[in-house]
């Protein structure tokens, strides 16, 4: 068994369009590390320490809930140290939250040889996200533990499955310098309507539809048409009312593909070298500066799942 282990987890995007709570995407753009260690004498069950913003309260931070929920299932006496490395920002939509979620259960469940499966990282995690989110939302934590792009086919019990990607495009995130303050997914979550209308329904089914077929059969078009969504981006357009000029410029300038990153502010790509990435570059920056902030552009790709190592 190690005494202090170390954990790594991707940032991600959700959504993806029409996949709200369901698809996900993981991206090697950040990442969050995260280190568990048993102390032999001090306070309380976890102890956090942190040089980022996020809380080291354990009942508020989105790593020590799931730990905490660990330590009661399987009667762990003792603390456990969780050291948090903030590599993704918070509160920009990139699964900041999920993946710091994912790094803690997959590091303790090593530190404590529990031999926990990918479903039940995912099923602890969600605990994490419920606390900073009010709702355990399972795909930011799905695809930082899995990889890739996940869909959450199951939600009781979880099922993840990975979904091929048939297509090679490359990622960038479109990253509104903005400060969008505590809960900004809560906040986001509390937009979306509890009932829509039949059509809509039949509209996102169709855009779903086509993403899952445009990603398998490698088919650029479809996964164009298939990145919207008409529910919950039109829902929240209020957060991020630079997003549909962005889209058309995006769109304009041929990229395979663009979308909210989870509940936003940021925006994803998808692009090729049929994209005139430069130009969506500029017209998002003049877009951004029309609504008086800055924005910052990360390219990258696809990322892997949470990776694990004993210290010692
Ligand atoms: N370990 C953590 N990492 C990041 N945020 C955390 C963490 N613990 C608590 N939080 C709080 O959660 C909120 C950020 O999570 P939130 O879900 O709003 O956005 P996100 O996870 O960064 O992006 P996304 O829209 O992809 O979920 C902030 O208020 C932050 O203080
Ligand atoms: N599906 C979640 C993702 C948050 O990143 C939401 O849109 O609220």
């Amino acid at each position: 068994m190690s005494m202090r282990v170390r954990a790594i987890a991707f940032s991600s995007s959700a959504n993806l369009g029409a996949g709200y709570d369901v698809l996900s995407m993981s991206h090697r753009a950040f990442n969050d590390v995260v280190y568990a260690e048993l102390l032999d004498s001090g306070e309380g069950k976890i102890f956090i320490e942190t040089d980022s913003s996020v809380p080291t309260d354990p009942s508020k931070n989105s790593a020590s809930v799931p730990v905490e929920a660990i330590m009661e299932d399987y009667k762990i006496k003792g603390i456990i140290k969780l050291k948090i490395v903030k590599g993704i920002p918070p509160g920009l939509g990139l699964g900041s939250s999920g993946a710091s979620a994912v790094a803690a259960v997959a590091a303790v469940s090593r530190l404590l040889d529990l031999n926990l499966s990918l479903e039940d990282i995912v099923k602890y995690a969600v605990l994490g996200e419920k606390a900073v989110s009010g709702s355990p939302h399972p795909d930011n934590v799905a695809a930082s533990a899995f990889g890739g792009v996940v869909a959450v086919t199951s939600h009781d019990p979880f099922r993840i499955v990975r979904v091929a990607v048939n297509y090679d495009f490359k990622i960038m995130l479109i990253i509104p310098r903005l400060a969008t303050g505590v809960g900004k997914t809560k906040r986001a979550r509390e937009l979306v309507p509890p009932k829509v209308e039949l059509n809509k329904v039949v509209e996102n089914a169709r855009y779903l539809s086509s993403l899952m077929v445009g990603l398998i059969k490698g088919d650029r078009n479809l996964i164009q048409e298939g990145m919207n969504d008409s529910i919950v981006e039109k829902a929240r357009e209020p957060l991020y009312p630079y997003y549909p000029k962005i889209r058309e410029i995006s769109l304009k300038y041929n990229s395979v593909g663009v979308c909210v990153s989870g509940a936003g502010p940021s925006v994803l790509v998808l692009y090729d070298e049929e994209t005139e990435l430069e130009k969506i570059k500029l017209g998002a920056t003049d877009v951004c500066r029309g609504f008086g902030f800055d924005c910052d552009f990360v390219t990258t790709e696809i990322g892997g799942g949470v990776k694990v190592e004993g210290l010692d």
